[in-house]
């Protein structure tokens, strides 16, 4: 099956790359000429996992093409898939105008029938919208029928998401477009749900901002602890092992962040509002993650006092580990907070320090190791719970720190390891502190 994919994000390349891995001959198109020209030499403008070699497998086997026109790629295809971005606009709902570019030019180039499928999140209502945008711009003689096929991969783990996802939603007005977007999944062995369009929009939405909730609740949950003298740790695993709860999306820390919880939230607040709904759970979803954004600070704050010319050593800058994005990272908060408390901040991540450059410029300053990080540091903060910062020789690490205080934002420091220090002040989320040597 020939397919055209609109925008090579995470969402678009992903999909690109593991459809052409299933057979299908895949265009990806992009108006970013830099994106395409890397892609066309086989390099990945993302950091994720497994994706490149992929890439350039399917490229060599000529599956797998890159191109800045609309033209050559929709011409023939049977299936168009819309996966640009739809980032949040200052009142909290999502913006469009990339979709909206991408109906236009859709519309300007569509030359025969079609199957138009968003896979962008997009608020309910908006794949009747944009329906509506490519009939007013595209030739008469061309049918064309809608298909809301909402995507649920997570960066870092994008291809093993896409090739073994949980289910696909496929929302749709008709049954033959329906079939046919079934028929392009079908390799992939995944159950298929079929709903009508509105539904696979919310469905999106309900999702991520379900889990969300799920995180900012063990957080709350967490801070209990830490009051109460009972573990989280334990806590999560006690209630995960419940069939009806399940223990995944249960690890308390500094927050969600990222490019679509963040975002996504915050535009089904929108839709909520916009509708009269008042939503106010997901309101307390996004206050107690700006509450938990300014933990690692206050209890940094709380130990050491004032933080006027500290030294704090930030280990991970990405918001999650496997992945260079810097959207939304808890680390931009605590970054800003801290050097507008006067610290000096010096961070290490092992693939987001050019990211973070654009973002934080030269407000902190960049390691190229974890021990440059923190040598002379009065406190390191776990951000990022890369593998990496798991195998740390911390016994040494400690030895080489002005103070050996650790606050872990991620939990994810191992008690062996801990214990194994002469010397150190271990501060965890939710479960009681390790102090070891400390006068
Ligand atoms: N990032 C994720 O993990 C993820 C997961 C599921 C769903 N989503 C959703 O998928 C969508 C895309 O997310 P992303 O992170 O991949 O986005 P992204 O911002 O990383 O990439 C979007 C790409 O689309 C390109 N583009 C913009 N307009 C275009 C046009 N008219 N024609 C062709 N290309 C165009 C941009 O140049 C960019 O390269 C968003 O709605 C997002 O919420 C993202
Ligand atoms: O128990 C947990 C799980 C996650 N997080 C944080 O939550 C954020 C998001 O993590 P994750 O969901 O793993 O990453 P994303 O790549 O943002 O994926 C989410 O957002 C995508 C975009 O919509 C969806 O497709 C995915 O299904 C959804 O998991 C990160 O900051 C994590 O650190 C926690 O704090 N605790």
């Amino acid at each position: 099956m020939k397919i055209a994919v609109l925008g090579t994000g995470y969402v678009g390349l992903s999909t690109g790359v593991c459809l052409s891995e299933i057979g299908h001959n895949v265009i990806c198109i992009d108006t970013d000429e830099q994106k395409i020209k890397s892609l066309r030499q086989g390099i990945s403008p993302i950091y994720e996992p497994g994706l490149e070699n992929l890439l350039i497998q399917n490229a060599a086997a000529g599956r797998l093409l890159f191109t800045t026109s609309h033209r050559e790629a929709l011409n023939g295809a049977e299936i168009i898939i819309i996966a640009v971005g739809t980032p949040q606009m200052e009142d909290g709902g999502a913006n469009l105008s990339y979709i909206v570019q991408a109906a236009k030019d859709i519309a300007a180039n569509l030359v025969q029938s079609s199957v138009v499928v968003i896979k962008s999140t997009v608020p309910v209502g908006t794949n009747d919208f944009i329906k509506s945008i490519i009939e007013e711009h595209c030739n008469e003689s061309v049918s064309f029928n809608m298909v809301s096929n909402p995507e649920f991969l997570r960066q870092g783990s994008a291809v093993m998401d896409t090739m073994q996802a949980d289910r696909i939603i496929i929302g749709s007005e008709n049954d033959e477009a329906a079939k046919k977007v079934q028929e392009m999944y079908r390799p992939l062995n995944v159950p298929f749900i079929l709903t009508s369009i509105r539904s696979a929009e919310m469905i999106k939405y309900a999702s991520n901002a379900f889990l969300a909730t799920k995180i900012s609740f063990i957080n709350e949950v967490a801070n209990l602890c830490g009051v109460v003298g009972a573990d989280v740790k334990d806590v999560a695993k006690g209630m995960g092992k419940d069939k009806r709860i399940g223990e995944a999306f249960l690890q308390p820390g500094i927050g969600y962040g990222g490019s679509c919880f963040p975002k996504d939230v915050k535009a089904l607040l929108h839709t909520a509002n916009l509708n009269g709904v008042h939503f106010s759970l997901l309101k307390e979803t996004v206050a107690i993650n700006d509450f938990q954004q300014e933990l690692l600070v206050t209890k940094a704050i709380n130990r050491l006092g004032d933080l006027k010319g500290k030294k704090v050593a930030m280990l991970g800058l990405a918001f999650k580990p496997e992945t260079d994005d810097m959207r939304e990272a808890p680390s931009i908060k605590i970054a800003r907070s801290l050097t507008k408390l006067g610290a000096e901040v010096v961070a290490y991540d092992p693939v987001a320090v050019d990211n973070a450059k654009n973002i934080l410029g030269d407000t902190i300053r960049f390691a190229s190791t974890v021990r440059e990080a923190a040598v002379n540091a009065d406190a390191v903060f776990i951000v990022t719970e890369w593998k990496e910062f798991r195998l740390l020789d911390l016994k040494t690490l400690m030895t080489t720190m002005r103070r050996p205080i650790v606050f872990d934002g991620r939990n994810c420091l191992e008690e062996d390891r801990i214990r194994e220090c002469k010397k150190i002040e271990y501060y965890p989320i939710g479960r009681p502190a390790i102090v070891i040597g400390m006068t």
